[in-house]
Parts: C-alpha cells; sequence; structure tokens
C-alpha cells in the first residue's frame, strides 16, 4: 500500500534537510508526516550516523515502526538502511546514556537499573523531609538552569540539597534509579562526562521529536545539550494537546523553538480524523481555524452534550449506546473517557482501591485478570508475593522479570499458573470483597506461599495473617459481575484521557465532572482544558460530553456556543 500525502504534509516533508518546528492540529497526520521526514532525512545522512525519531508512548513508536516499515517496503533500496531508531524519548536515554554510561556518575557496579519504588530492598534507602524520614524514591528532580532541585511530596516541597544530594548518591551506589532519577543521572552523565555526549552527538546527527509539546525541562536539557554537541533537532507537536503538566511539560520548548532563527516554522492544520462537526466544536474552542478532509454526506450532528446522574451510570451508557446506533456506529467500538484513574474505575464498574498493601495488589491483580489485561494481573501478584517473603528477598522481581536460570523460570511459571486460576489460584474479583474473596484469598496464598518455601527455598515474612488482614475491602464483589456478562451489550472500553492520547477512535463518551465542563469551555490555556480538548479530538464519527444534571442549566449556552447540540 503506498501512502499518500497531502500537499501540506508534502511541503513539510520537501524542506531542506535542517532543523524544523512544526505545530500541527489533532489529527493532522504527524505520523505519516513524521515517517516521511524521516526517511528523506535517512538518504541525506546515508552512512552519516543514525536519524532518531522519538516519541511519548510504546503505542506511538509500534506506530511510527509499522507506517515506516509500510513505507520502506515502497522505497529504493538507498532507503532501506537499517541505520533508522525509533523509540521513546526515555528509551533513547536509557539505552543511550544511563544503561551503558550511568555507572560513570552513580558509582555502581553494575549497569543501572529501573525500580518503581514497592521493592522490599528500598526500604532502608530514606531522606529527611525536616519532619520525618521519606522513601529516598519518593524525590523528584526538576532541572534549574546548570543546577537540579530536589522536590517531595504531592505539593513537590523542596529538600534542601545537601539533605537530598547524599540520599539520592547512596541509591545510586545500588544502580537503582526511578523514571525521575533516570533523567537526572542521564543529565550528570552528560554534564560531567562530556566524551559521551560529543559521541552521542556525532552517532545522531538528527533527531526528530514527535509529540514535542510533552518535551519537559529534563529533555529538553538533554536535547539542548545535544544541540550544543552538533546534533540537529527537529520538532512536530500540537500545543493544545499538551496534557503532561505533572511532568513539567507544558508545551514551552517547542512554543519558543519555532520562533530561532535558524528554524524553519511550519504548520499542518486539516484534519483527517474527525467530521467536520466535531473540528467545527474544536476549532471553537481554542479559536483556531483548521479545515476538516472529511466530508459529511448527512445533515446529521456529529457532536453532542447529554446530562447524566452521578448515581445512573447505566442510563447515561444506555444513551450513548442509542446514540451510536443512530449514528451507525458499531457500538463495539465506543469509549467513554474520564480525567481521573478514580472517575475511570468508578465508569468501568471497579470497586476503586481495595484493601490495603498486599491485600490491594491482589485485588487489583484480580481486577486485570477478569479485565483480560494478564501482563497487569501478573506484576501486581508479584508485588504481593514480595510483600509476604522475608526482605532478604528483595531482588526476586528484578530476577523474575527476566528469569536467568531454569529455577527463576520454574517459580515464574508456578506464579503464572496461580495468576490464571480463579478456583484455586488468585480468587475471582467477583466475589463478595470482604467475605468470600479475602477468605479464599487468604487461604491460597498462605497456601502458595508454603510452596514456594518448599518448592523454591525461600523463606515467608513474619506475621503473614496481618499482612492479609481484612482491611478497606466492600461488601461487594471487587467487579461489577454486568461488566463481565454483558455478552448481549457489550461493555464500553473505559478508560482515562491520558491512556488514549495519540488515538483516533470511531466515538467517545467523555464523562465530564463541573470543573472539566467549564475547563473545556475555557479553551486550552488550562491542563483540564487541553485533557477535555485531546478527549474531543479523539474521536472519529461521535462525540458525546456528559455533563452533571445538576450543572446543564448554568453550561447549556456556552455548550450551544461551541457547536455542541443537546443529545
Ligand atoms: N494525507 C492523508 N490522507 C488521508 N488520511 C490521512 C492523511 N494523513 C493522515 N491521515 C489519517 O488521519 C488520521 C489521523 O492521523 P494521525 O493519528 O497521524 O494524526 P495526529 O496528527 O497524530 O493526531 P493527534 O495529534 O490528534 O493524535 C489517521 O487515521 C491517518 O491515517
Amino acid at each position: 500500500m503506498t501512502v499518500l500525502l497531502s500537499d501540506e504534509q508534502a511541503g513539510i516533508v520537501a524542506l531542506p534537510l535542517g532543523p524544523l518546528a512544526v505545530s500541527a492540529c489533532a489529527g493532522s497526520g504527524k505520523t505519516r508526516t513524521a515517517v516521511h521526514r524521516l526517511a528523506a532525512m535517512r538518504r541525506l545522512y546515508e552512512g552519516r550516523g543514525i536519524v532518531a525519531l522519538l516519541s511519548f508512548s510504546n503505542v506511538a513508536v509500534d506506530t511510527f515502526s509499522k507506517e515506516y516499515g509500510t513505507l520502506l517496503r515502497d522505497m529504493p533500496v538507498i532507503g532501506r538502511s537499517a541505520t533508522v531508531e525509533i523509540d521513546t524519548m526515555d528509551g533513547f536515554i536509557t539505552t543511550n546514556i544511563l544503561r551503558p554510561h550511568g555507572h560513570r556518575v552513580m558509582k555502581c557496579p553494575r549497569a543501572p537499573f529501573l525500580v518503581d519504588g514497592t521493592e522490599p530492598f528500598l526500604n532502608s534507602f530514606t531522606v529527611w523531609d525536616g519532619s520525618r524520614p521519606r522513601p529516598t524514591t519518593e524525590i523528584d528532580f526538576a532541572c534549574d538552569g546548570a543546577n537540579f532541585k530536589f522536590l517531595i511530596g504531592k505539593n513537590k516541597a523542596e529538600l534542601p540539597a545537601n539533605w537530598a544530594a547524599p540520599a539520592v548518591a547512596s541509591l545510586g551506589k545500588t544502580g537503582a534509579y526511578t523514571h525521575n532519577a533516570g533523567r537526572y543521572w542521564v543529565l550528570r552523565v552528560l554534564r560531567e562526562k562530556p566524551f559521551v555526549l560529543r559521541a552521542l552527538a556525532r552517532r545522531y546527527p538528527h533527531i526528530l521529536v514527535d509529540e514535542a509539546q510533552d518535551i519537559g525541562p529534563e529533555h529538553q536539557a538533554v536535547l539542548e545539550l545535544l544541540i550544543e554537541a552538533g546534533s540537529q533537532l527537529s520538532l512536530i507537536g500540537d500545543p493544545h494537546q499538551g496534557i503532561f503538566d505533572f511532568a513539567r511539560a507544558k508545551g514551552a520548548f517547542l512554543k519558543a523553538y519555532s520562533d530561532r532563527a535558524d528554524i524553519a516554522a511550519r504548520s499542518l492544520t486539516v484534519n483527517y480524523r474527525s467530521l467536520p462537526g466535531i473540528v467545527s466544536v474544536a476549532n471553537r474552542l481554542i479559536g483556531a481555524r483548521d479545515t476538516a478532509a472529511r466530508v459529511t454526506t448527512t445533515e446529521r450532528p456529529s457532536a453532542f452534550y447529554m446530562p447524566y446522574k452521578a448515581a445512573s451510570r447505566d442510563a447515561a451508557l444506555d444513551s450513548f449506546r442509542s446514540l451510536l446506533v443512530a449514528a451507525g456506529v458499531d457500538p463495539a467500538k465506543g469509549v467513554v473517557l474520564c480525567r481521573s484513574n478514580d472517575l475511570t474505575a468508578e465508569w468501568r464498574g471497579e470497586m476503586y482501591a481495595q484493601g490495603v498493601g498486599v491485600v490491594r495488589c491482589l485485588a487489583e491483580a484480580a481486577i486485570s485478570r477478569e479485565r483480560r489485561d494478564f501482563l497487569r494481573a501478573y506484576q501486581q501478584t508479584c508485588l504481593g508475593l514480595m510483600g509476604l517473603l522475608a526482605p532478604k528477598h528483595g531482588s526476586l522481581a528484578i530476577d523474575l522479570a527476566r528469569p536467568a536460570d531454569e529455577t527463576m523460570r520454574l517459580l515464574r511459571q508456578r506464579i503464572w499458573a496461580f495468576v490464571r486460576d480463579p478456583v484455586s489460584g488468585l480468587p475471582a474479583a467477583t466475589l463478595v470483597a470482604d467475605t468470600g474473596w479475602h477468605s479464599a484469598l487468604k487461604a491460597r496464598v498462605t497456601g502458595l506461599i508454603a510452596v514456594l518455601g518448599a518448592e523454591f527455598g525461600l523463606q515467608a515474612a513474619e506475621n503473614l495473617g496481618q499482612r492479609l488482614a481484612k482491611k478497606q475491602l466492600a461488601n461487594a464483589p471487587l467487579l461489577a459481575a454486568p461488566i463481565l456478562t454483558a455478552a448481549a451489550e457489550p461493555s464500553f472500553r473505559t478508560s482515562t484521557v491520558h491512556r488514549v492520547k495519540g488515538e483516533s477512535l470511531d466515538a467517545v463518551l467523555y464523562v465530564a465532572k463541573k470543573s472539566h465542563v467549564r475547563a473545556l469551555l475555557d479553551g486550552t490555556d488550562t491542563e483540564d482544558g487541553r485533557i477535555g480538548y485531546v478527549a474531543l479530538t479523539r474521536a472519529k464519527d461521535l462525540f458525546v460530553l456528559a455533563v452533571p444534571d445538576t450543572a446543564l442549566h448554568a453550561f447549556e449556552p456556552e455548550l450551544q456556543a461551541s457547536g455542541l447540540v443537546r443529545a
């Protein structure tokens, strides 16, 4: 299949192959444009290094790799070089800097390895925050010019460097790093070991970053160092879709980069994804004049709002189902989107955050398995089991992830068997949490720990009973049964907006709280506004905004002025 480009896209691909900043509207085919430009640059740099295409999610990387593969099939041999790399931004810095060179600044005797903070061996690494010791893994790092700020807690309170730096160094010596600390160590490698930076810039003469609105200050600092050392940088992104404020990524770099004198700045303004009615609402919300490439053959609207009662979720989902049928969209393709994890879990019919500690991990494992997310079910089960084993087995999770010998492989099989089996292994999430589920869990997990002791020599932690205590479990199933059994009425995929970023969805129901509706209507100056905008612009054929019934009256004039139609 030949992949075609529009004039606008082809113009960007054909630009002289220097650094570039592309500000692109939603659905404008950034993937296609970036992949074609990558192929064009590849020819220029043939034999002189690697051209990297970086993004921020594994889904984006898979999509780019597939499209690039399709494009290569139609290319002359010269374009088929293997010297193109497609990766996530974090994957790129981990593979090229942290794993091979991190030990030079971390002073560890092994290649650095990622931890998520729950590994028991981390318990002995703490930092004083002025009133109490906190896990070192909770330290966040903010790039502050040539220095770093060390932050802690939800409010990101600043920690004095003379408390934080020694704690970070002490954990670094083990080789362990968190996602946040990884960027700190990467920047230290590039600043303190100039030969690494020089080699990297020679190896990557041109780096293209997609979703460039998501570049935060630490990634920006890495890219600026590479530019100084000789790499060229091209950015492509949409400032209206920056939804990673929590990572301090606010699209500032993309905006500022296009103003630099030596950078060619271009725009993509045609939306190929959504029906004109949806594009028109998006335009009104952000004051843009993007155009829709698709045409409609009917007068039927494609962007709606409807009231919902928080206590009547099923009624709202039924209304969405009717709208899907009326729009001719397969109901199985409808997707429910929410702003937060809690709201998403509620709309999925899950009992959110059940249990405490080990029991919570195992409850999440059971829910994940029932939702057929087996990998997460396995990972949560491993985490739970780690909490039931003696601290000396602290690195077991890492060994299990990459089993080096037959014993580890057998152990992994044993845990997988437990995860998969609701009858004698991990109890079904449809059982009542505080009675049937908990009592079955306690008996079976205790049995499993005994087996792990007998067969694999693993020692149980002390106080197993306490660790498996019945705390914060509701007198209801962990997972509402209709979600699993409604074969005739397929349940909708339900997700946070963040998880569907970059995707095209046939139909979207965006379940908003009052503040989310307000933010959506106010445009994209706030993060909540941008999240609403991302939800809206995922929709191809149908968008429905669910507004709390108590707030409908106040918003109705503005909703209609934006072009949304009452369902
Ligand atoms: N020239 C084109 N002709 C027809 N369809 C196109 C063209 N370019 C892109 N598309 C289609 O438009 C849709 C949106 O493309 P893509 O997902 O790359 O958009 P995007 O710019 O990344 O959007 P967003 O930033 O909103 O995620 C895809 O289905 C893609 O195949």
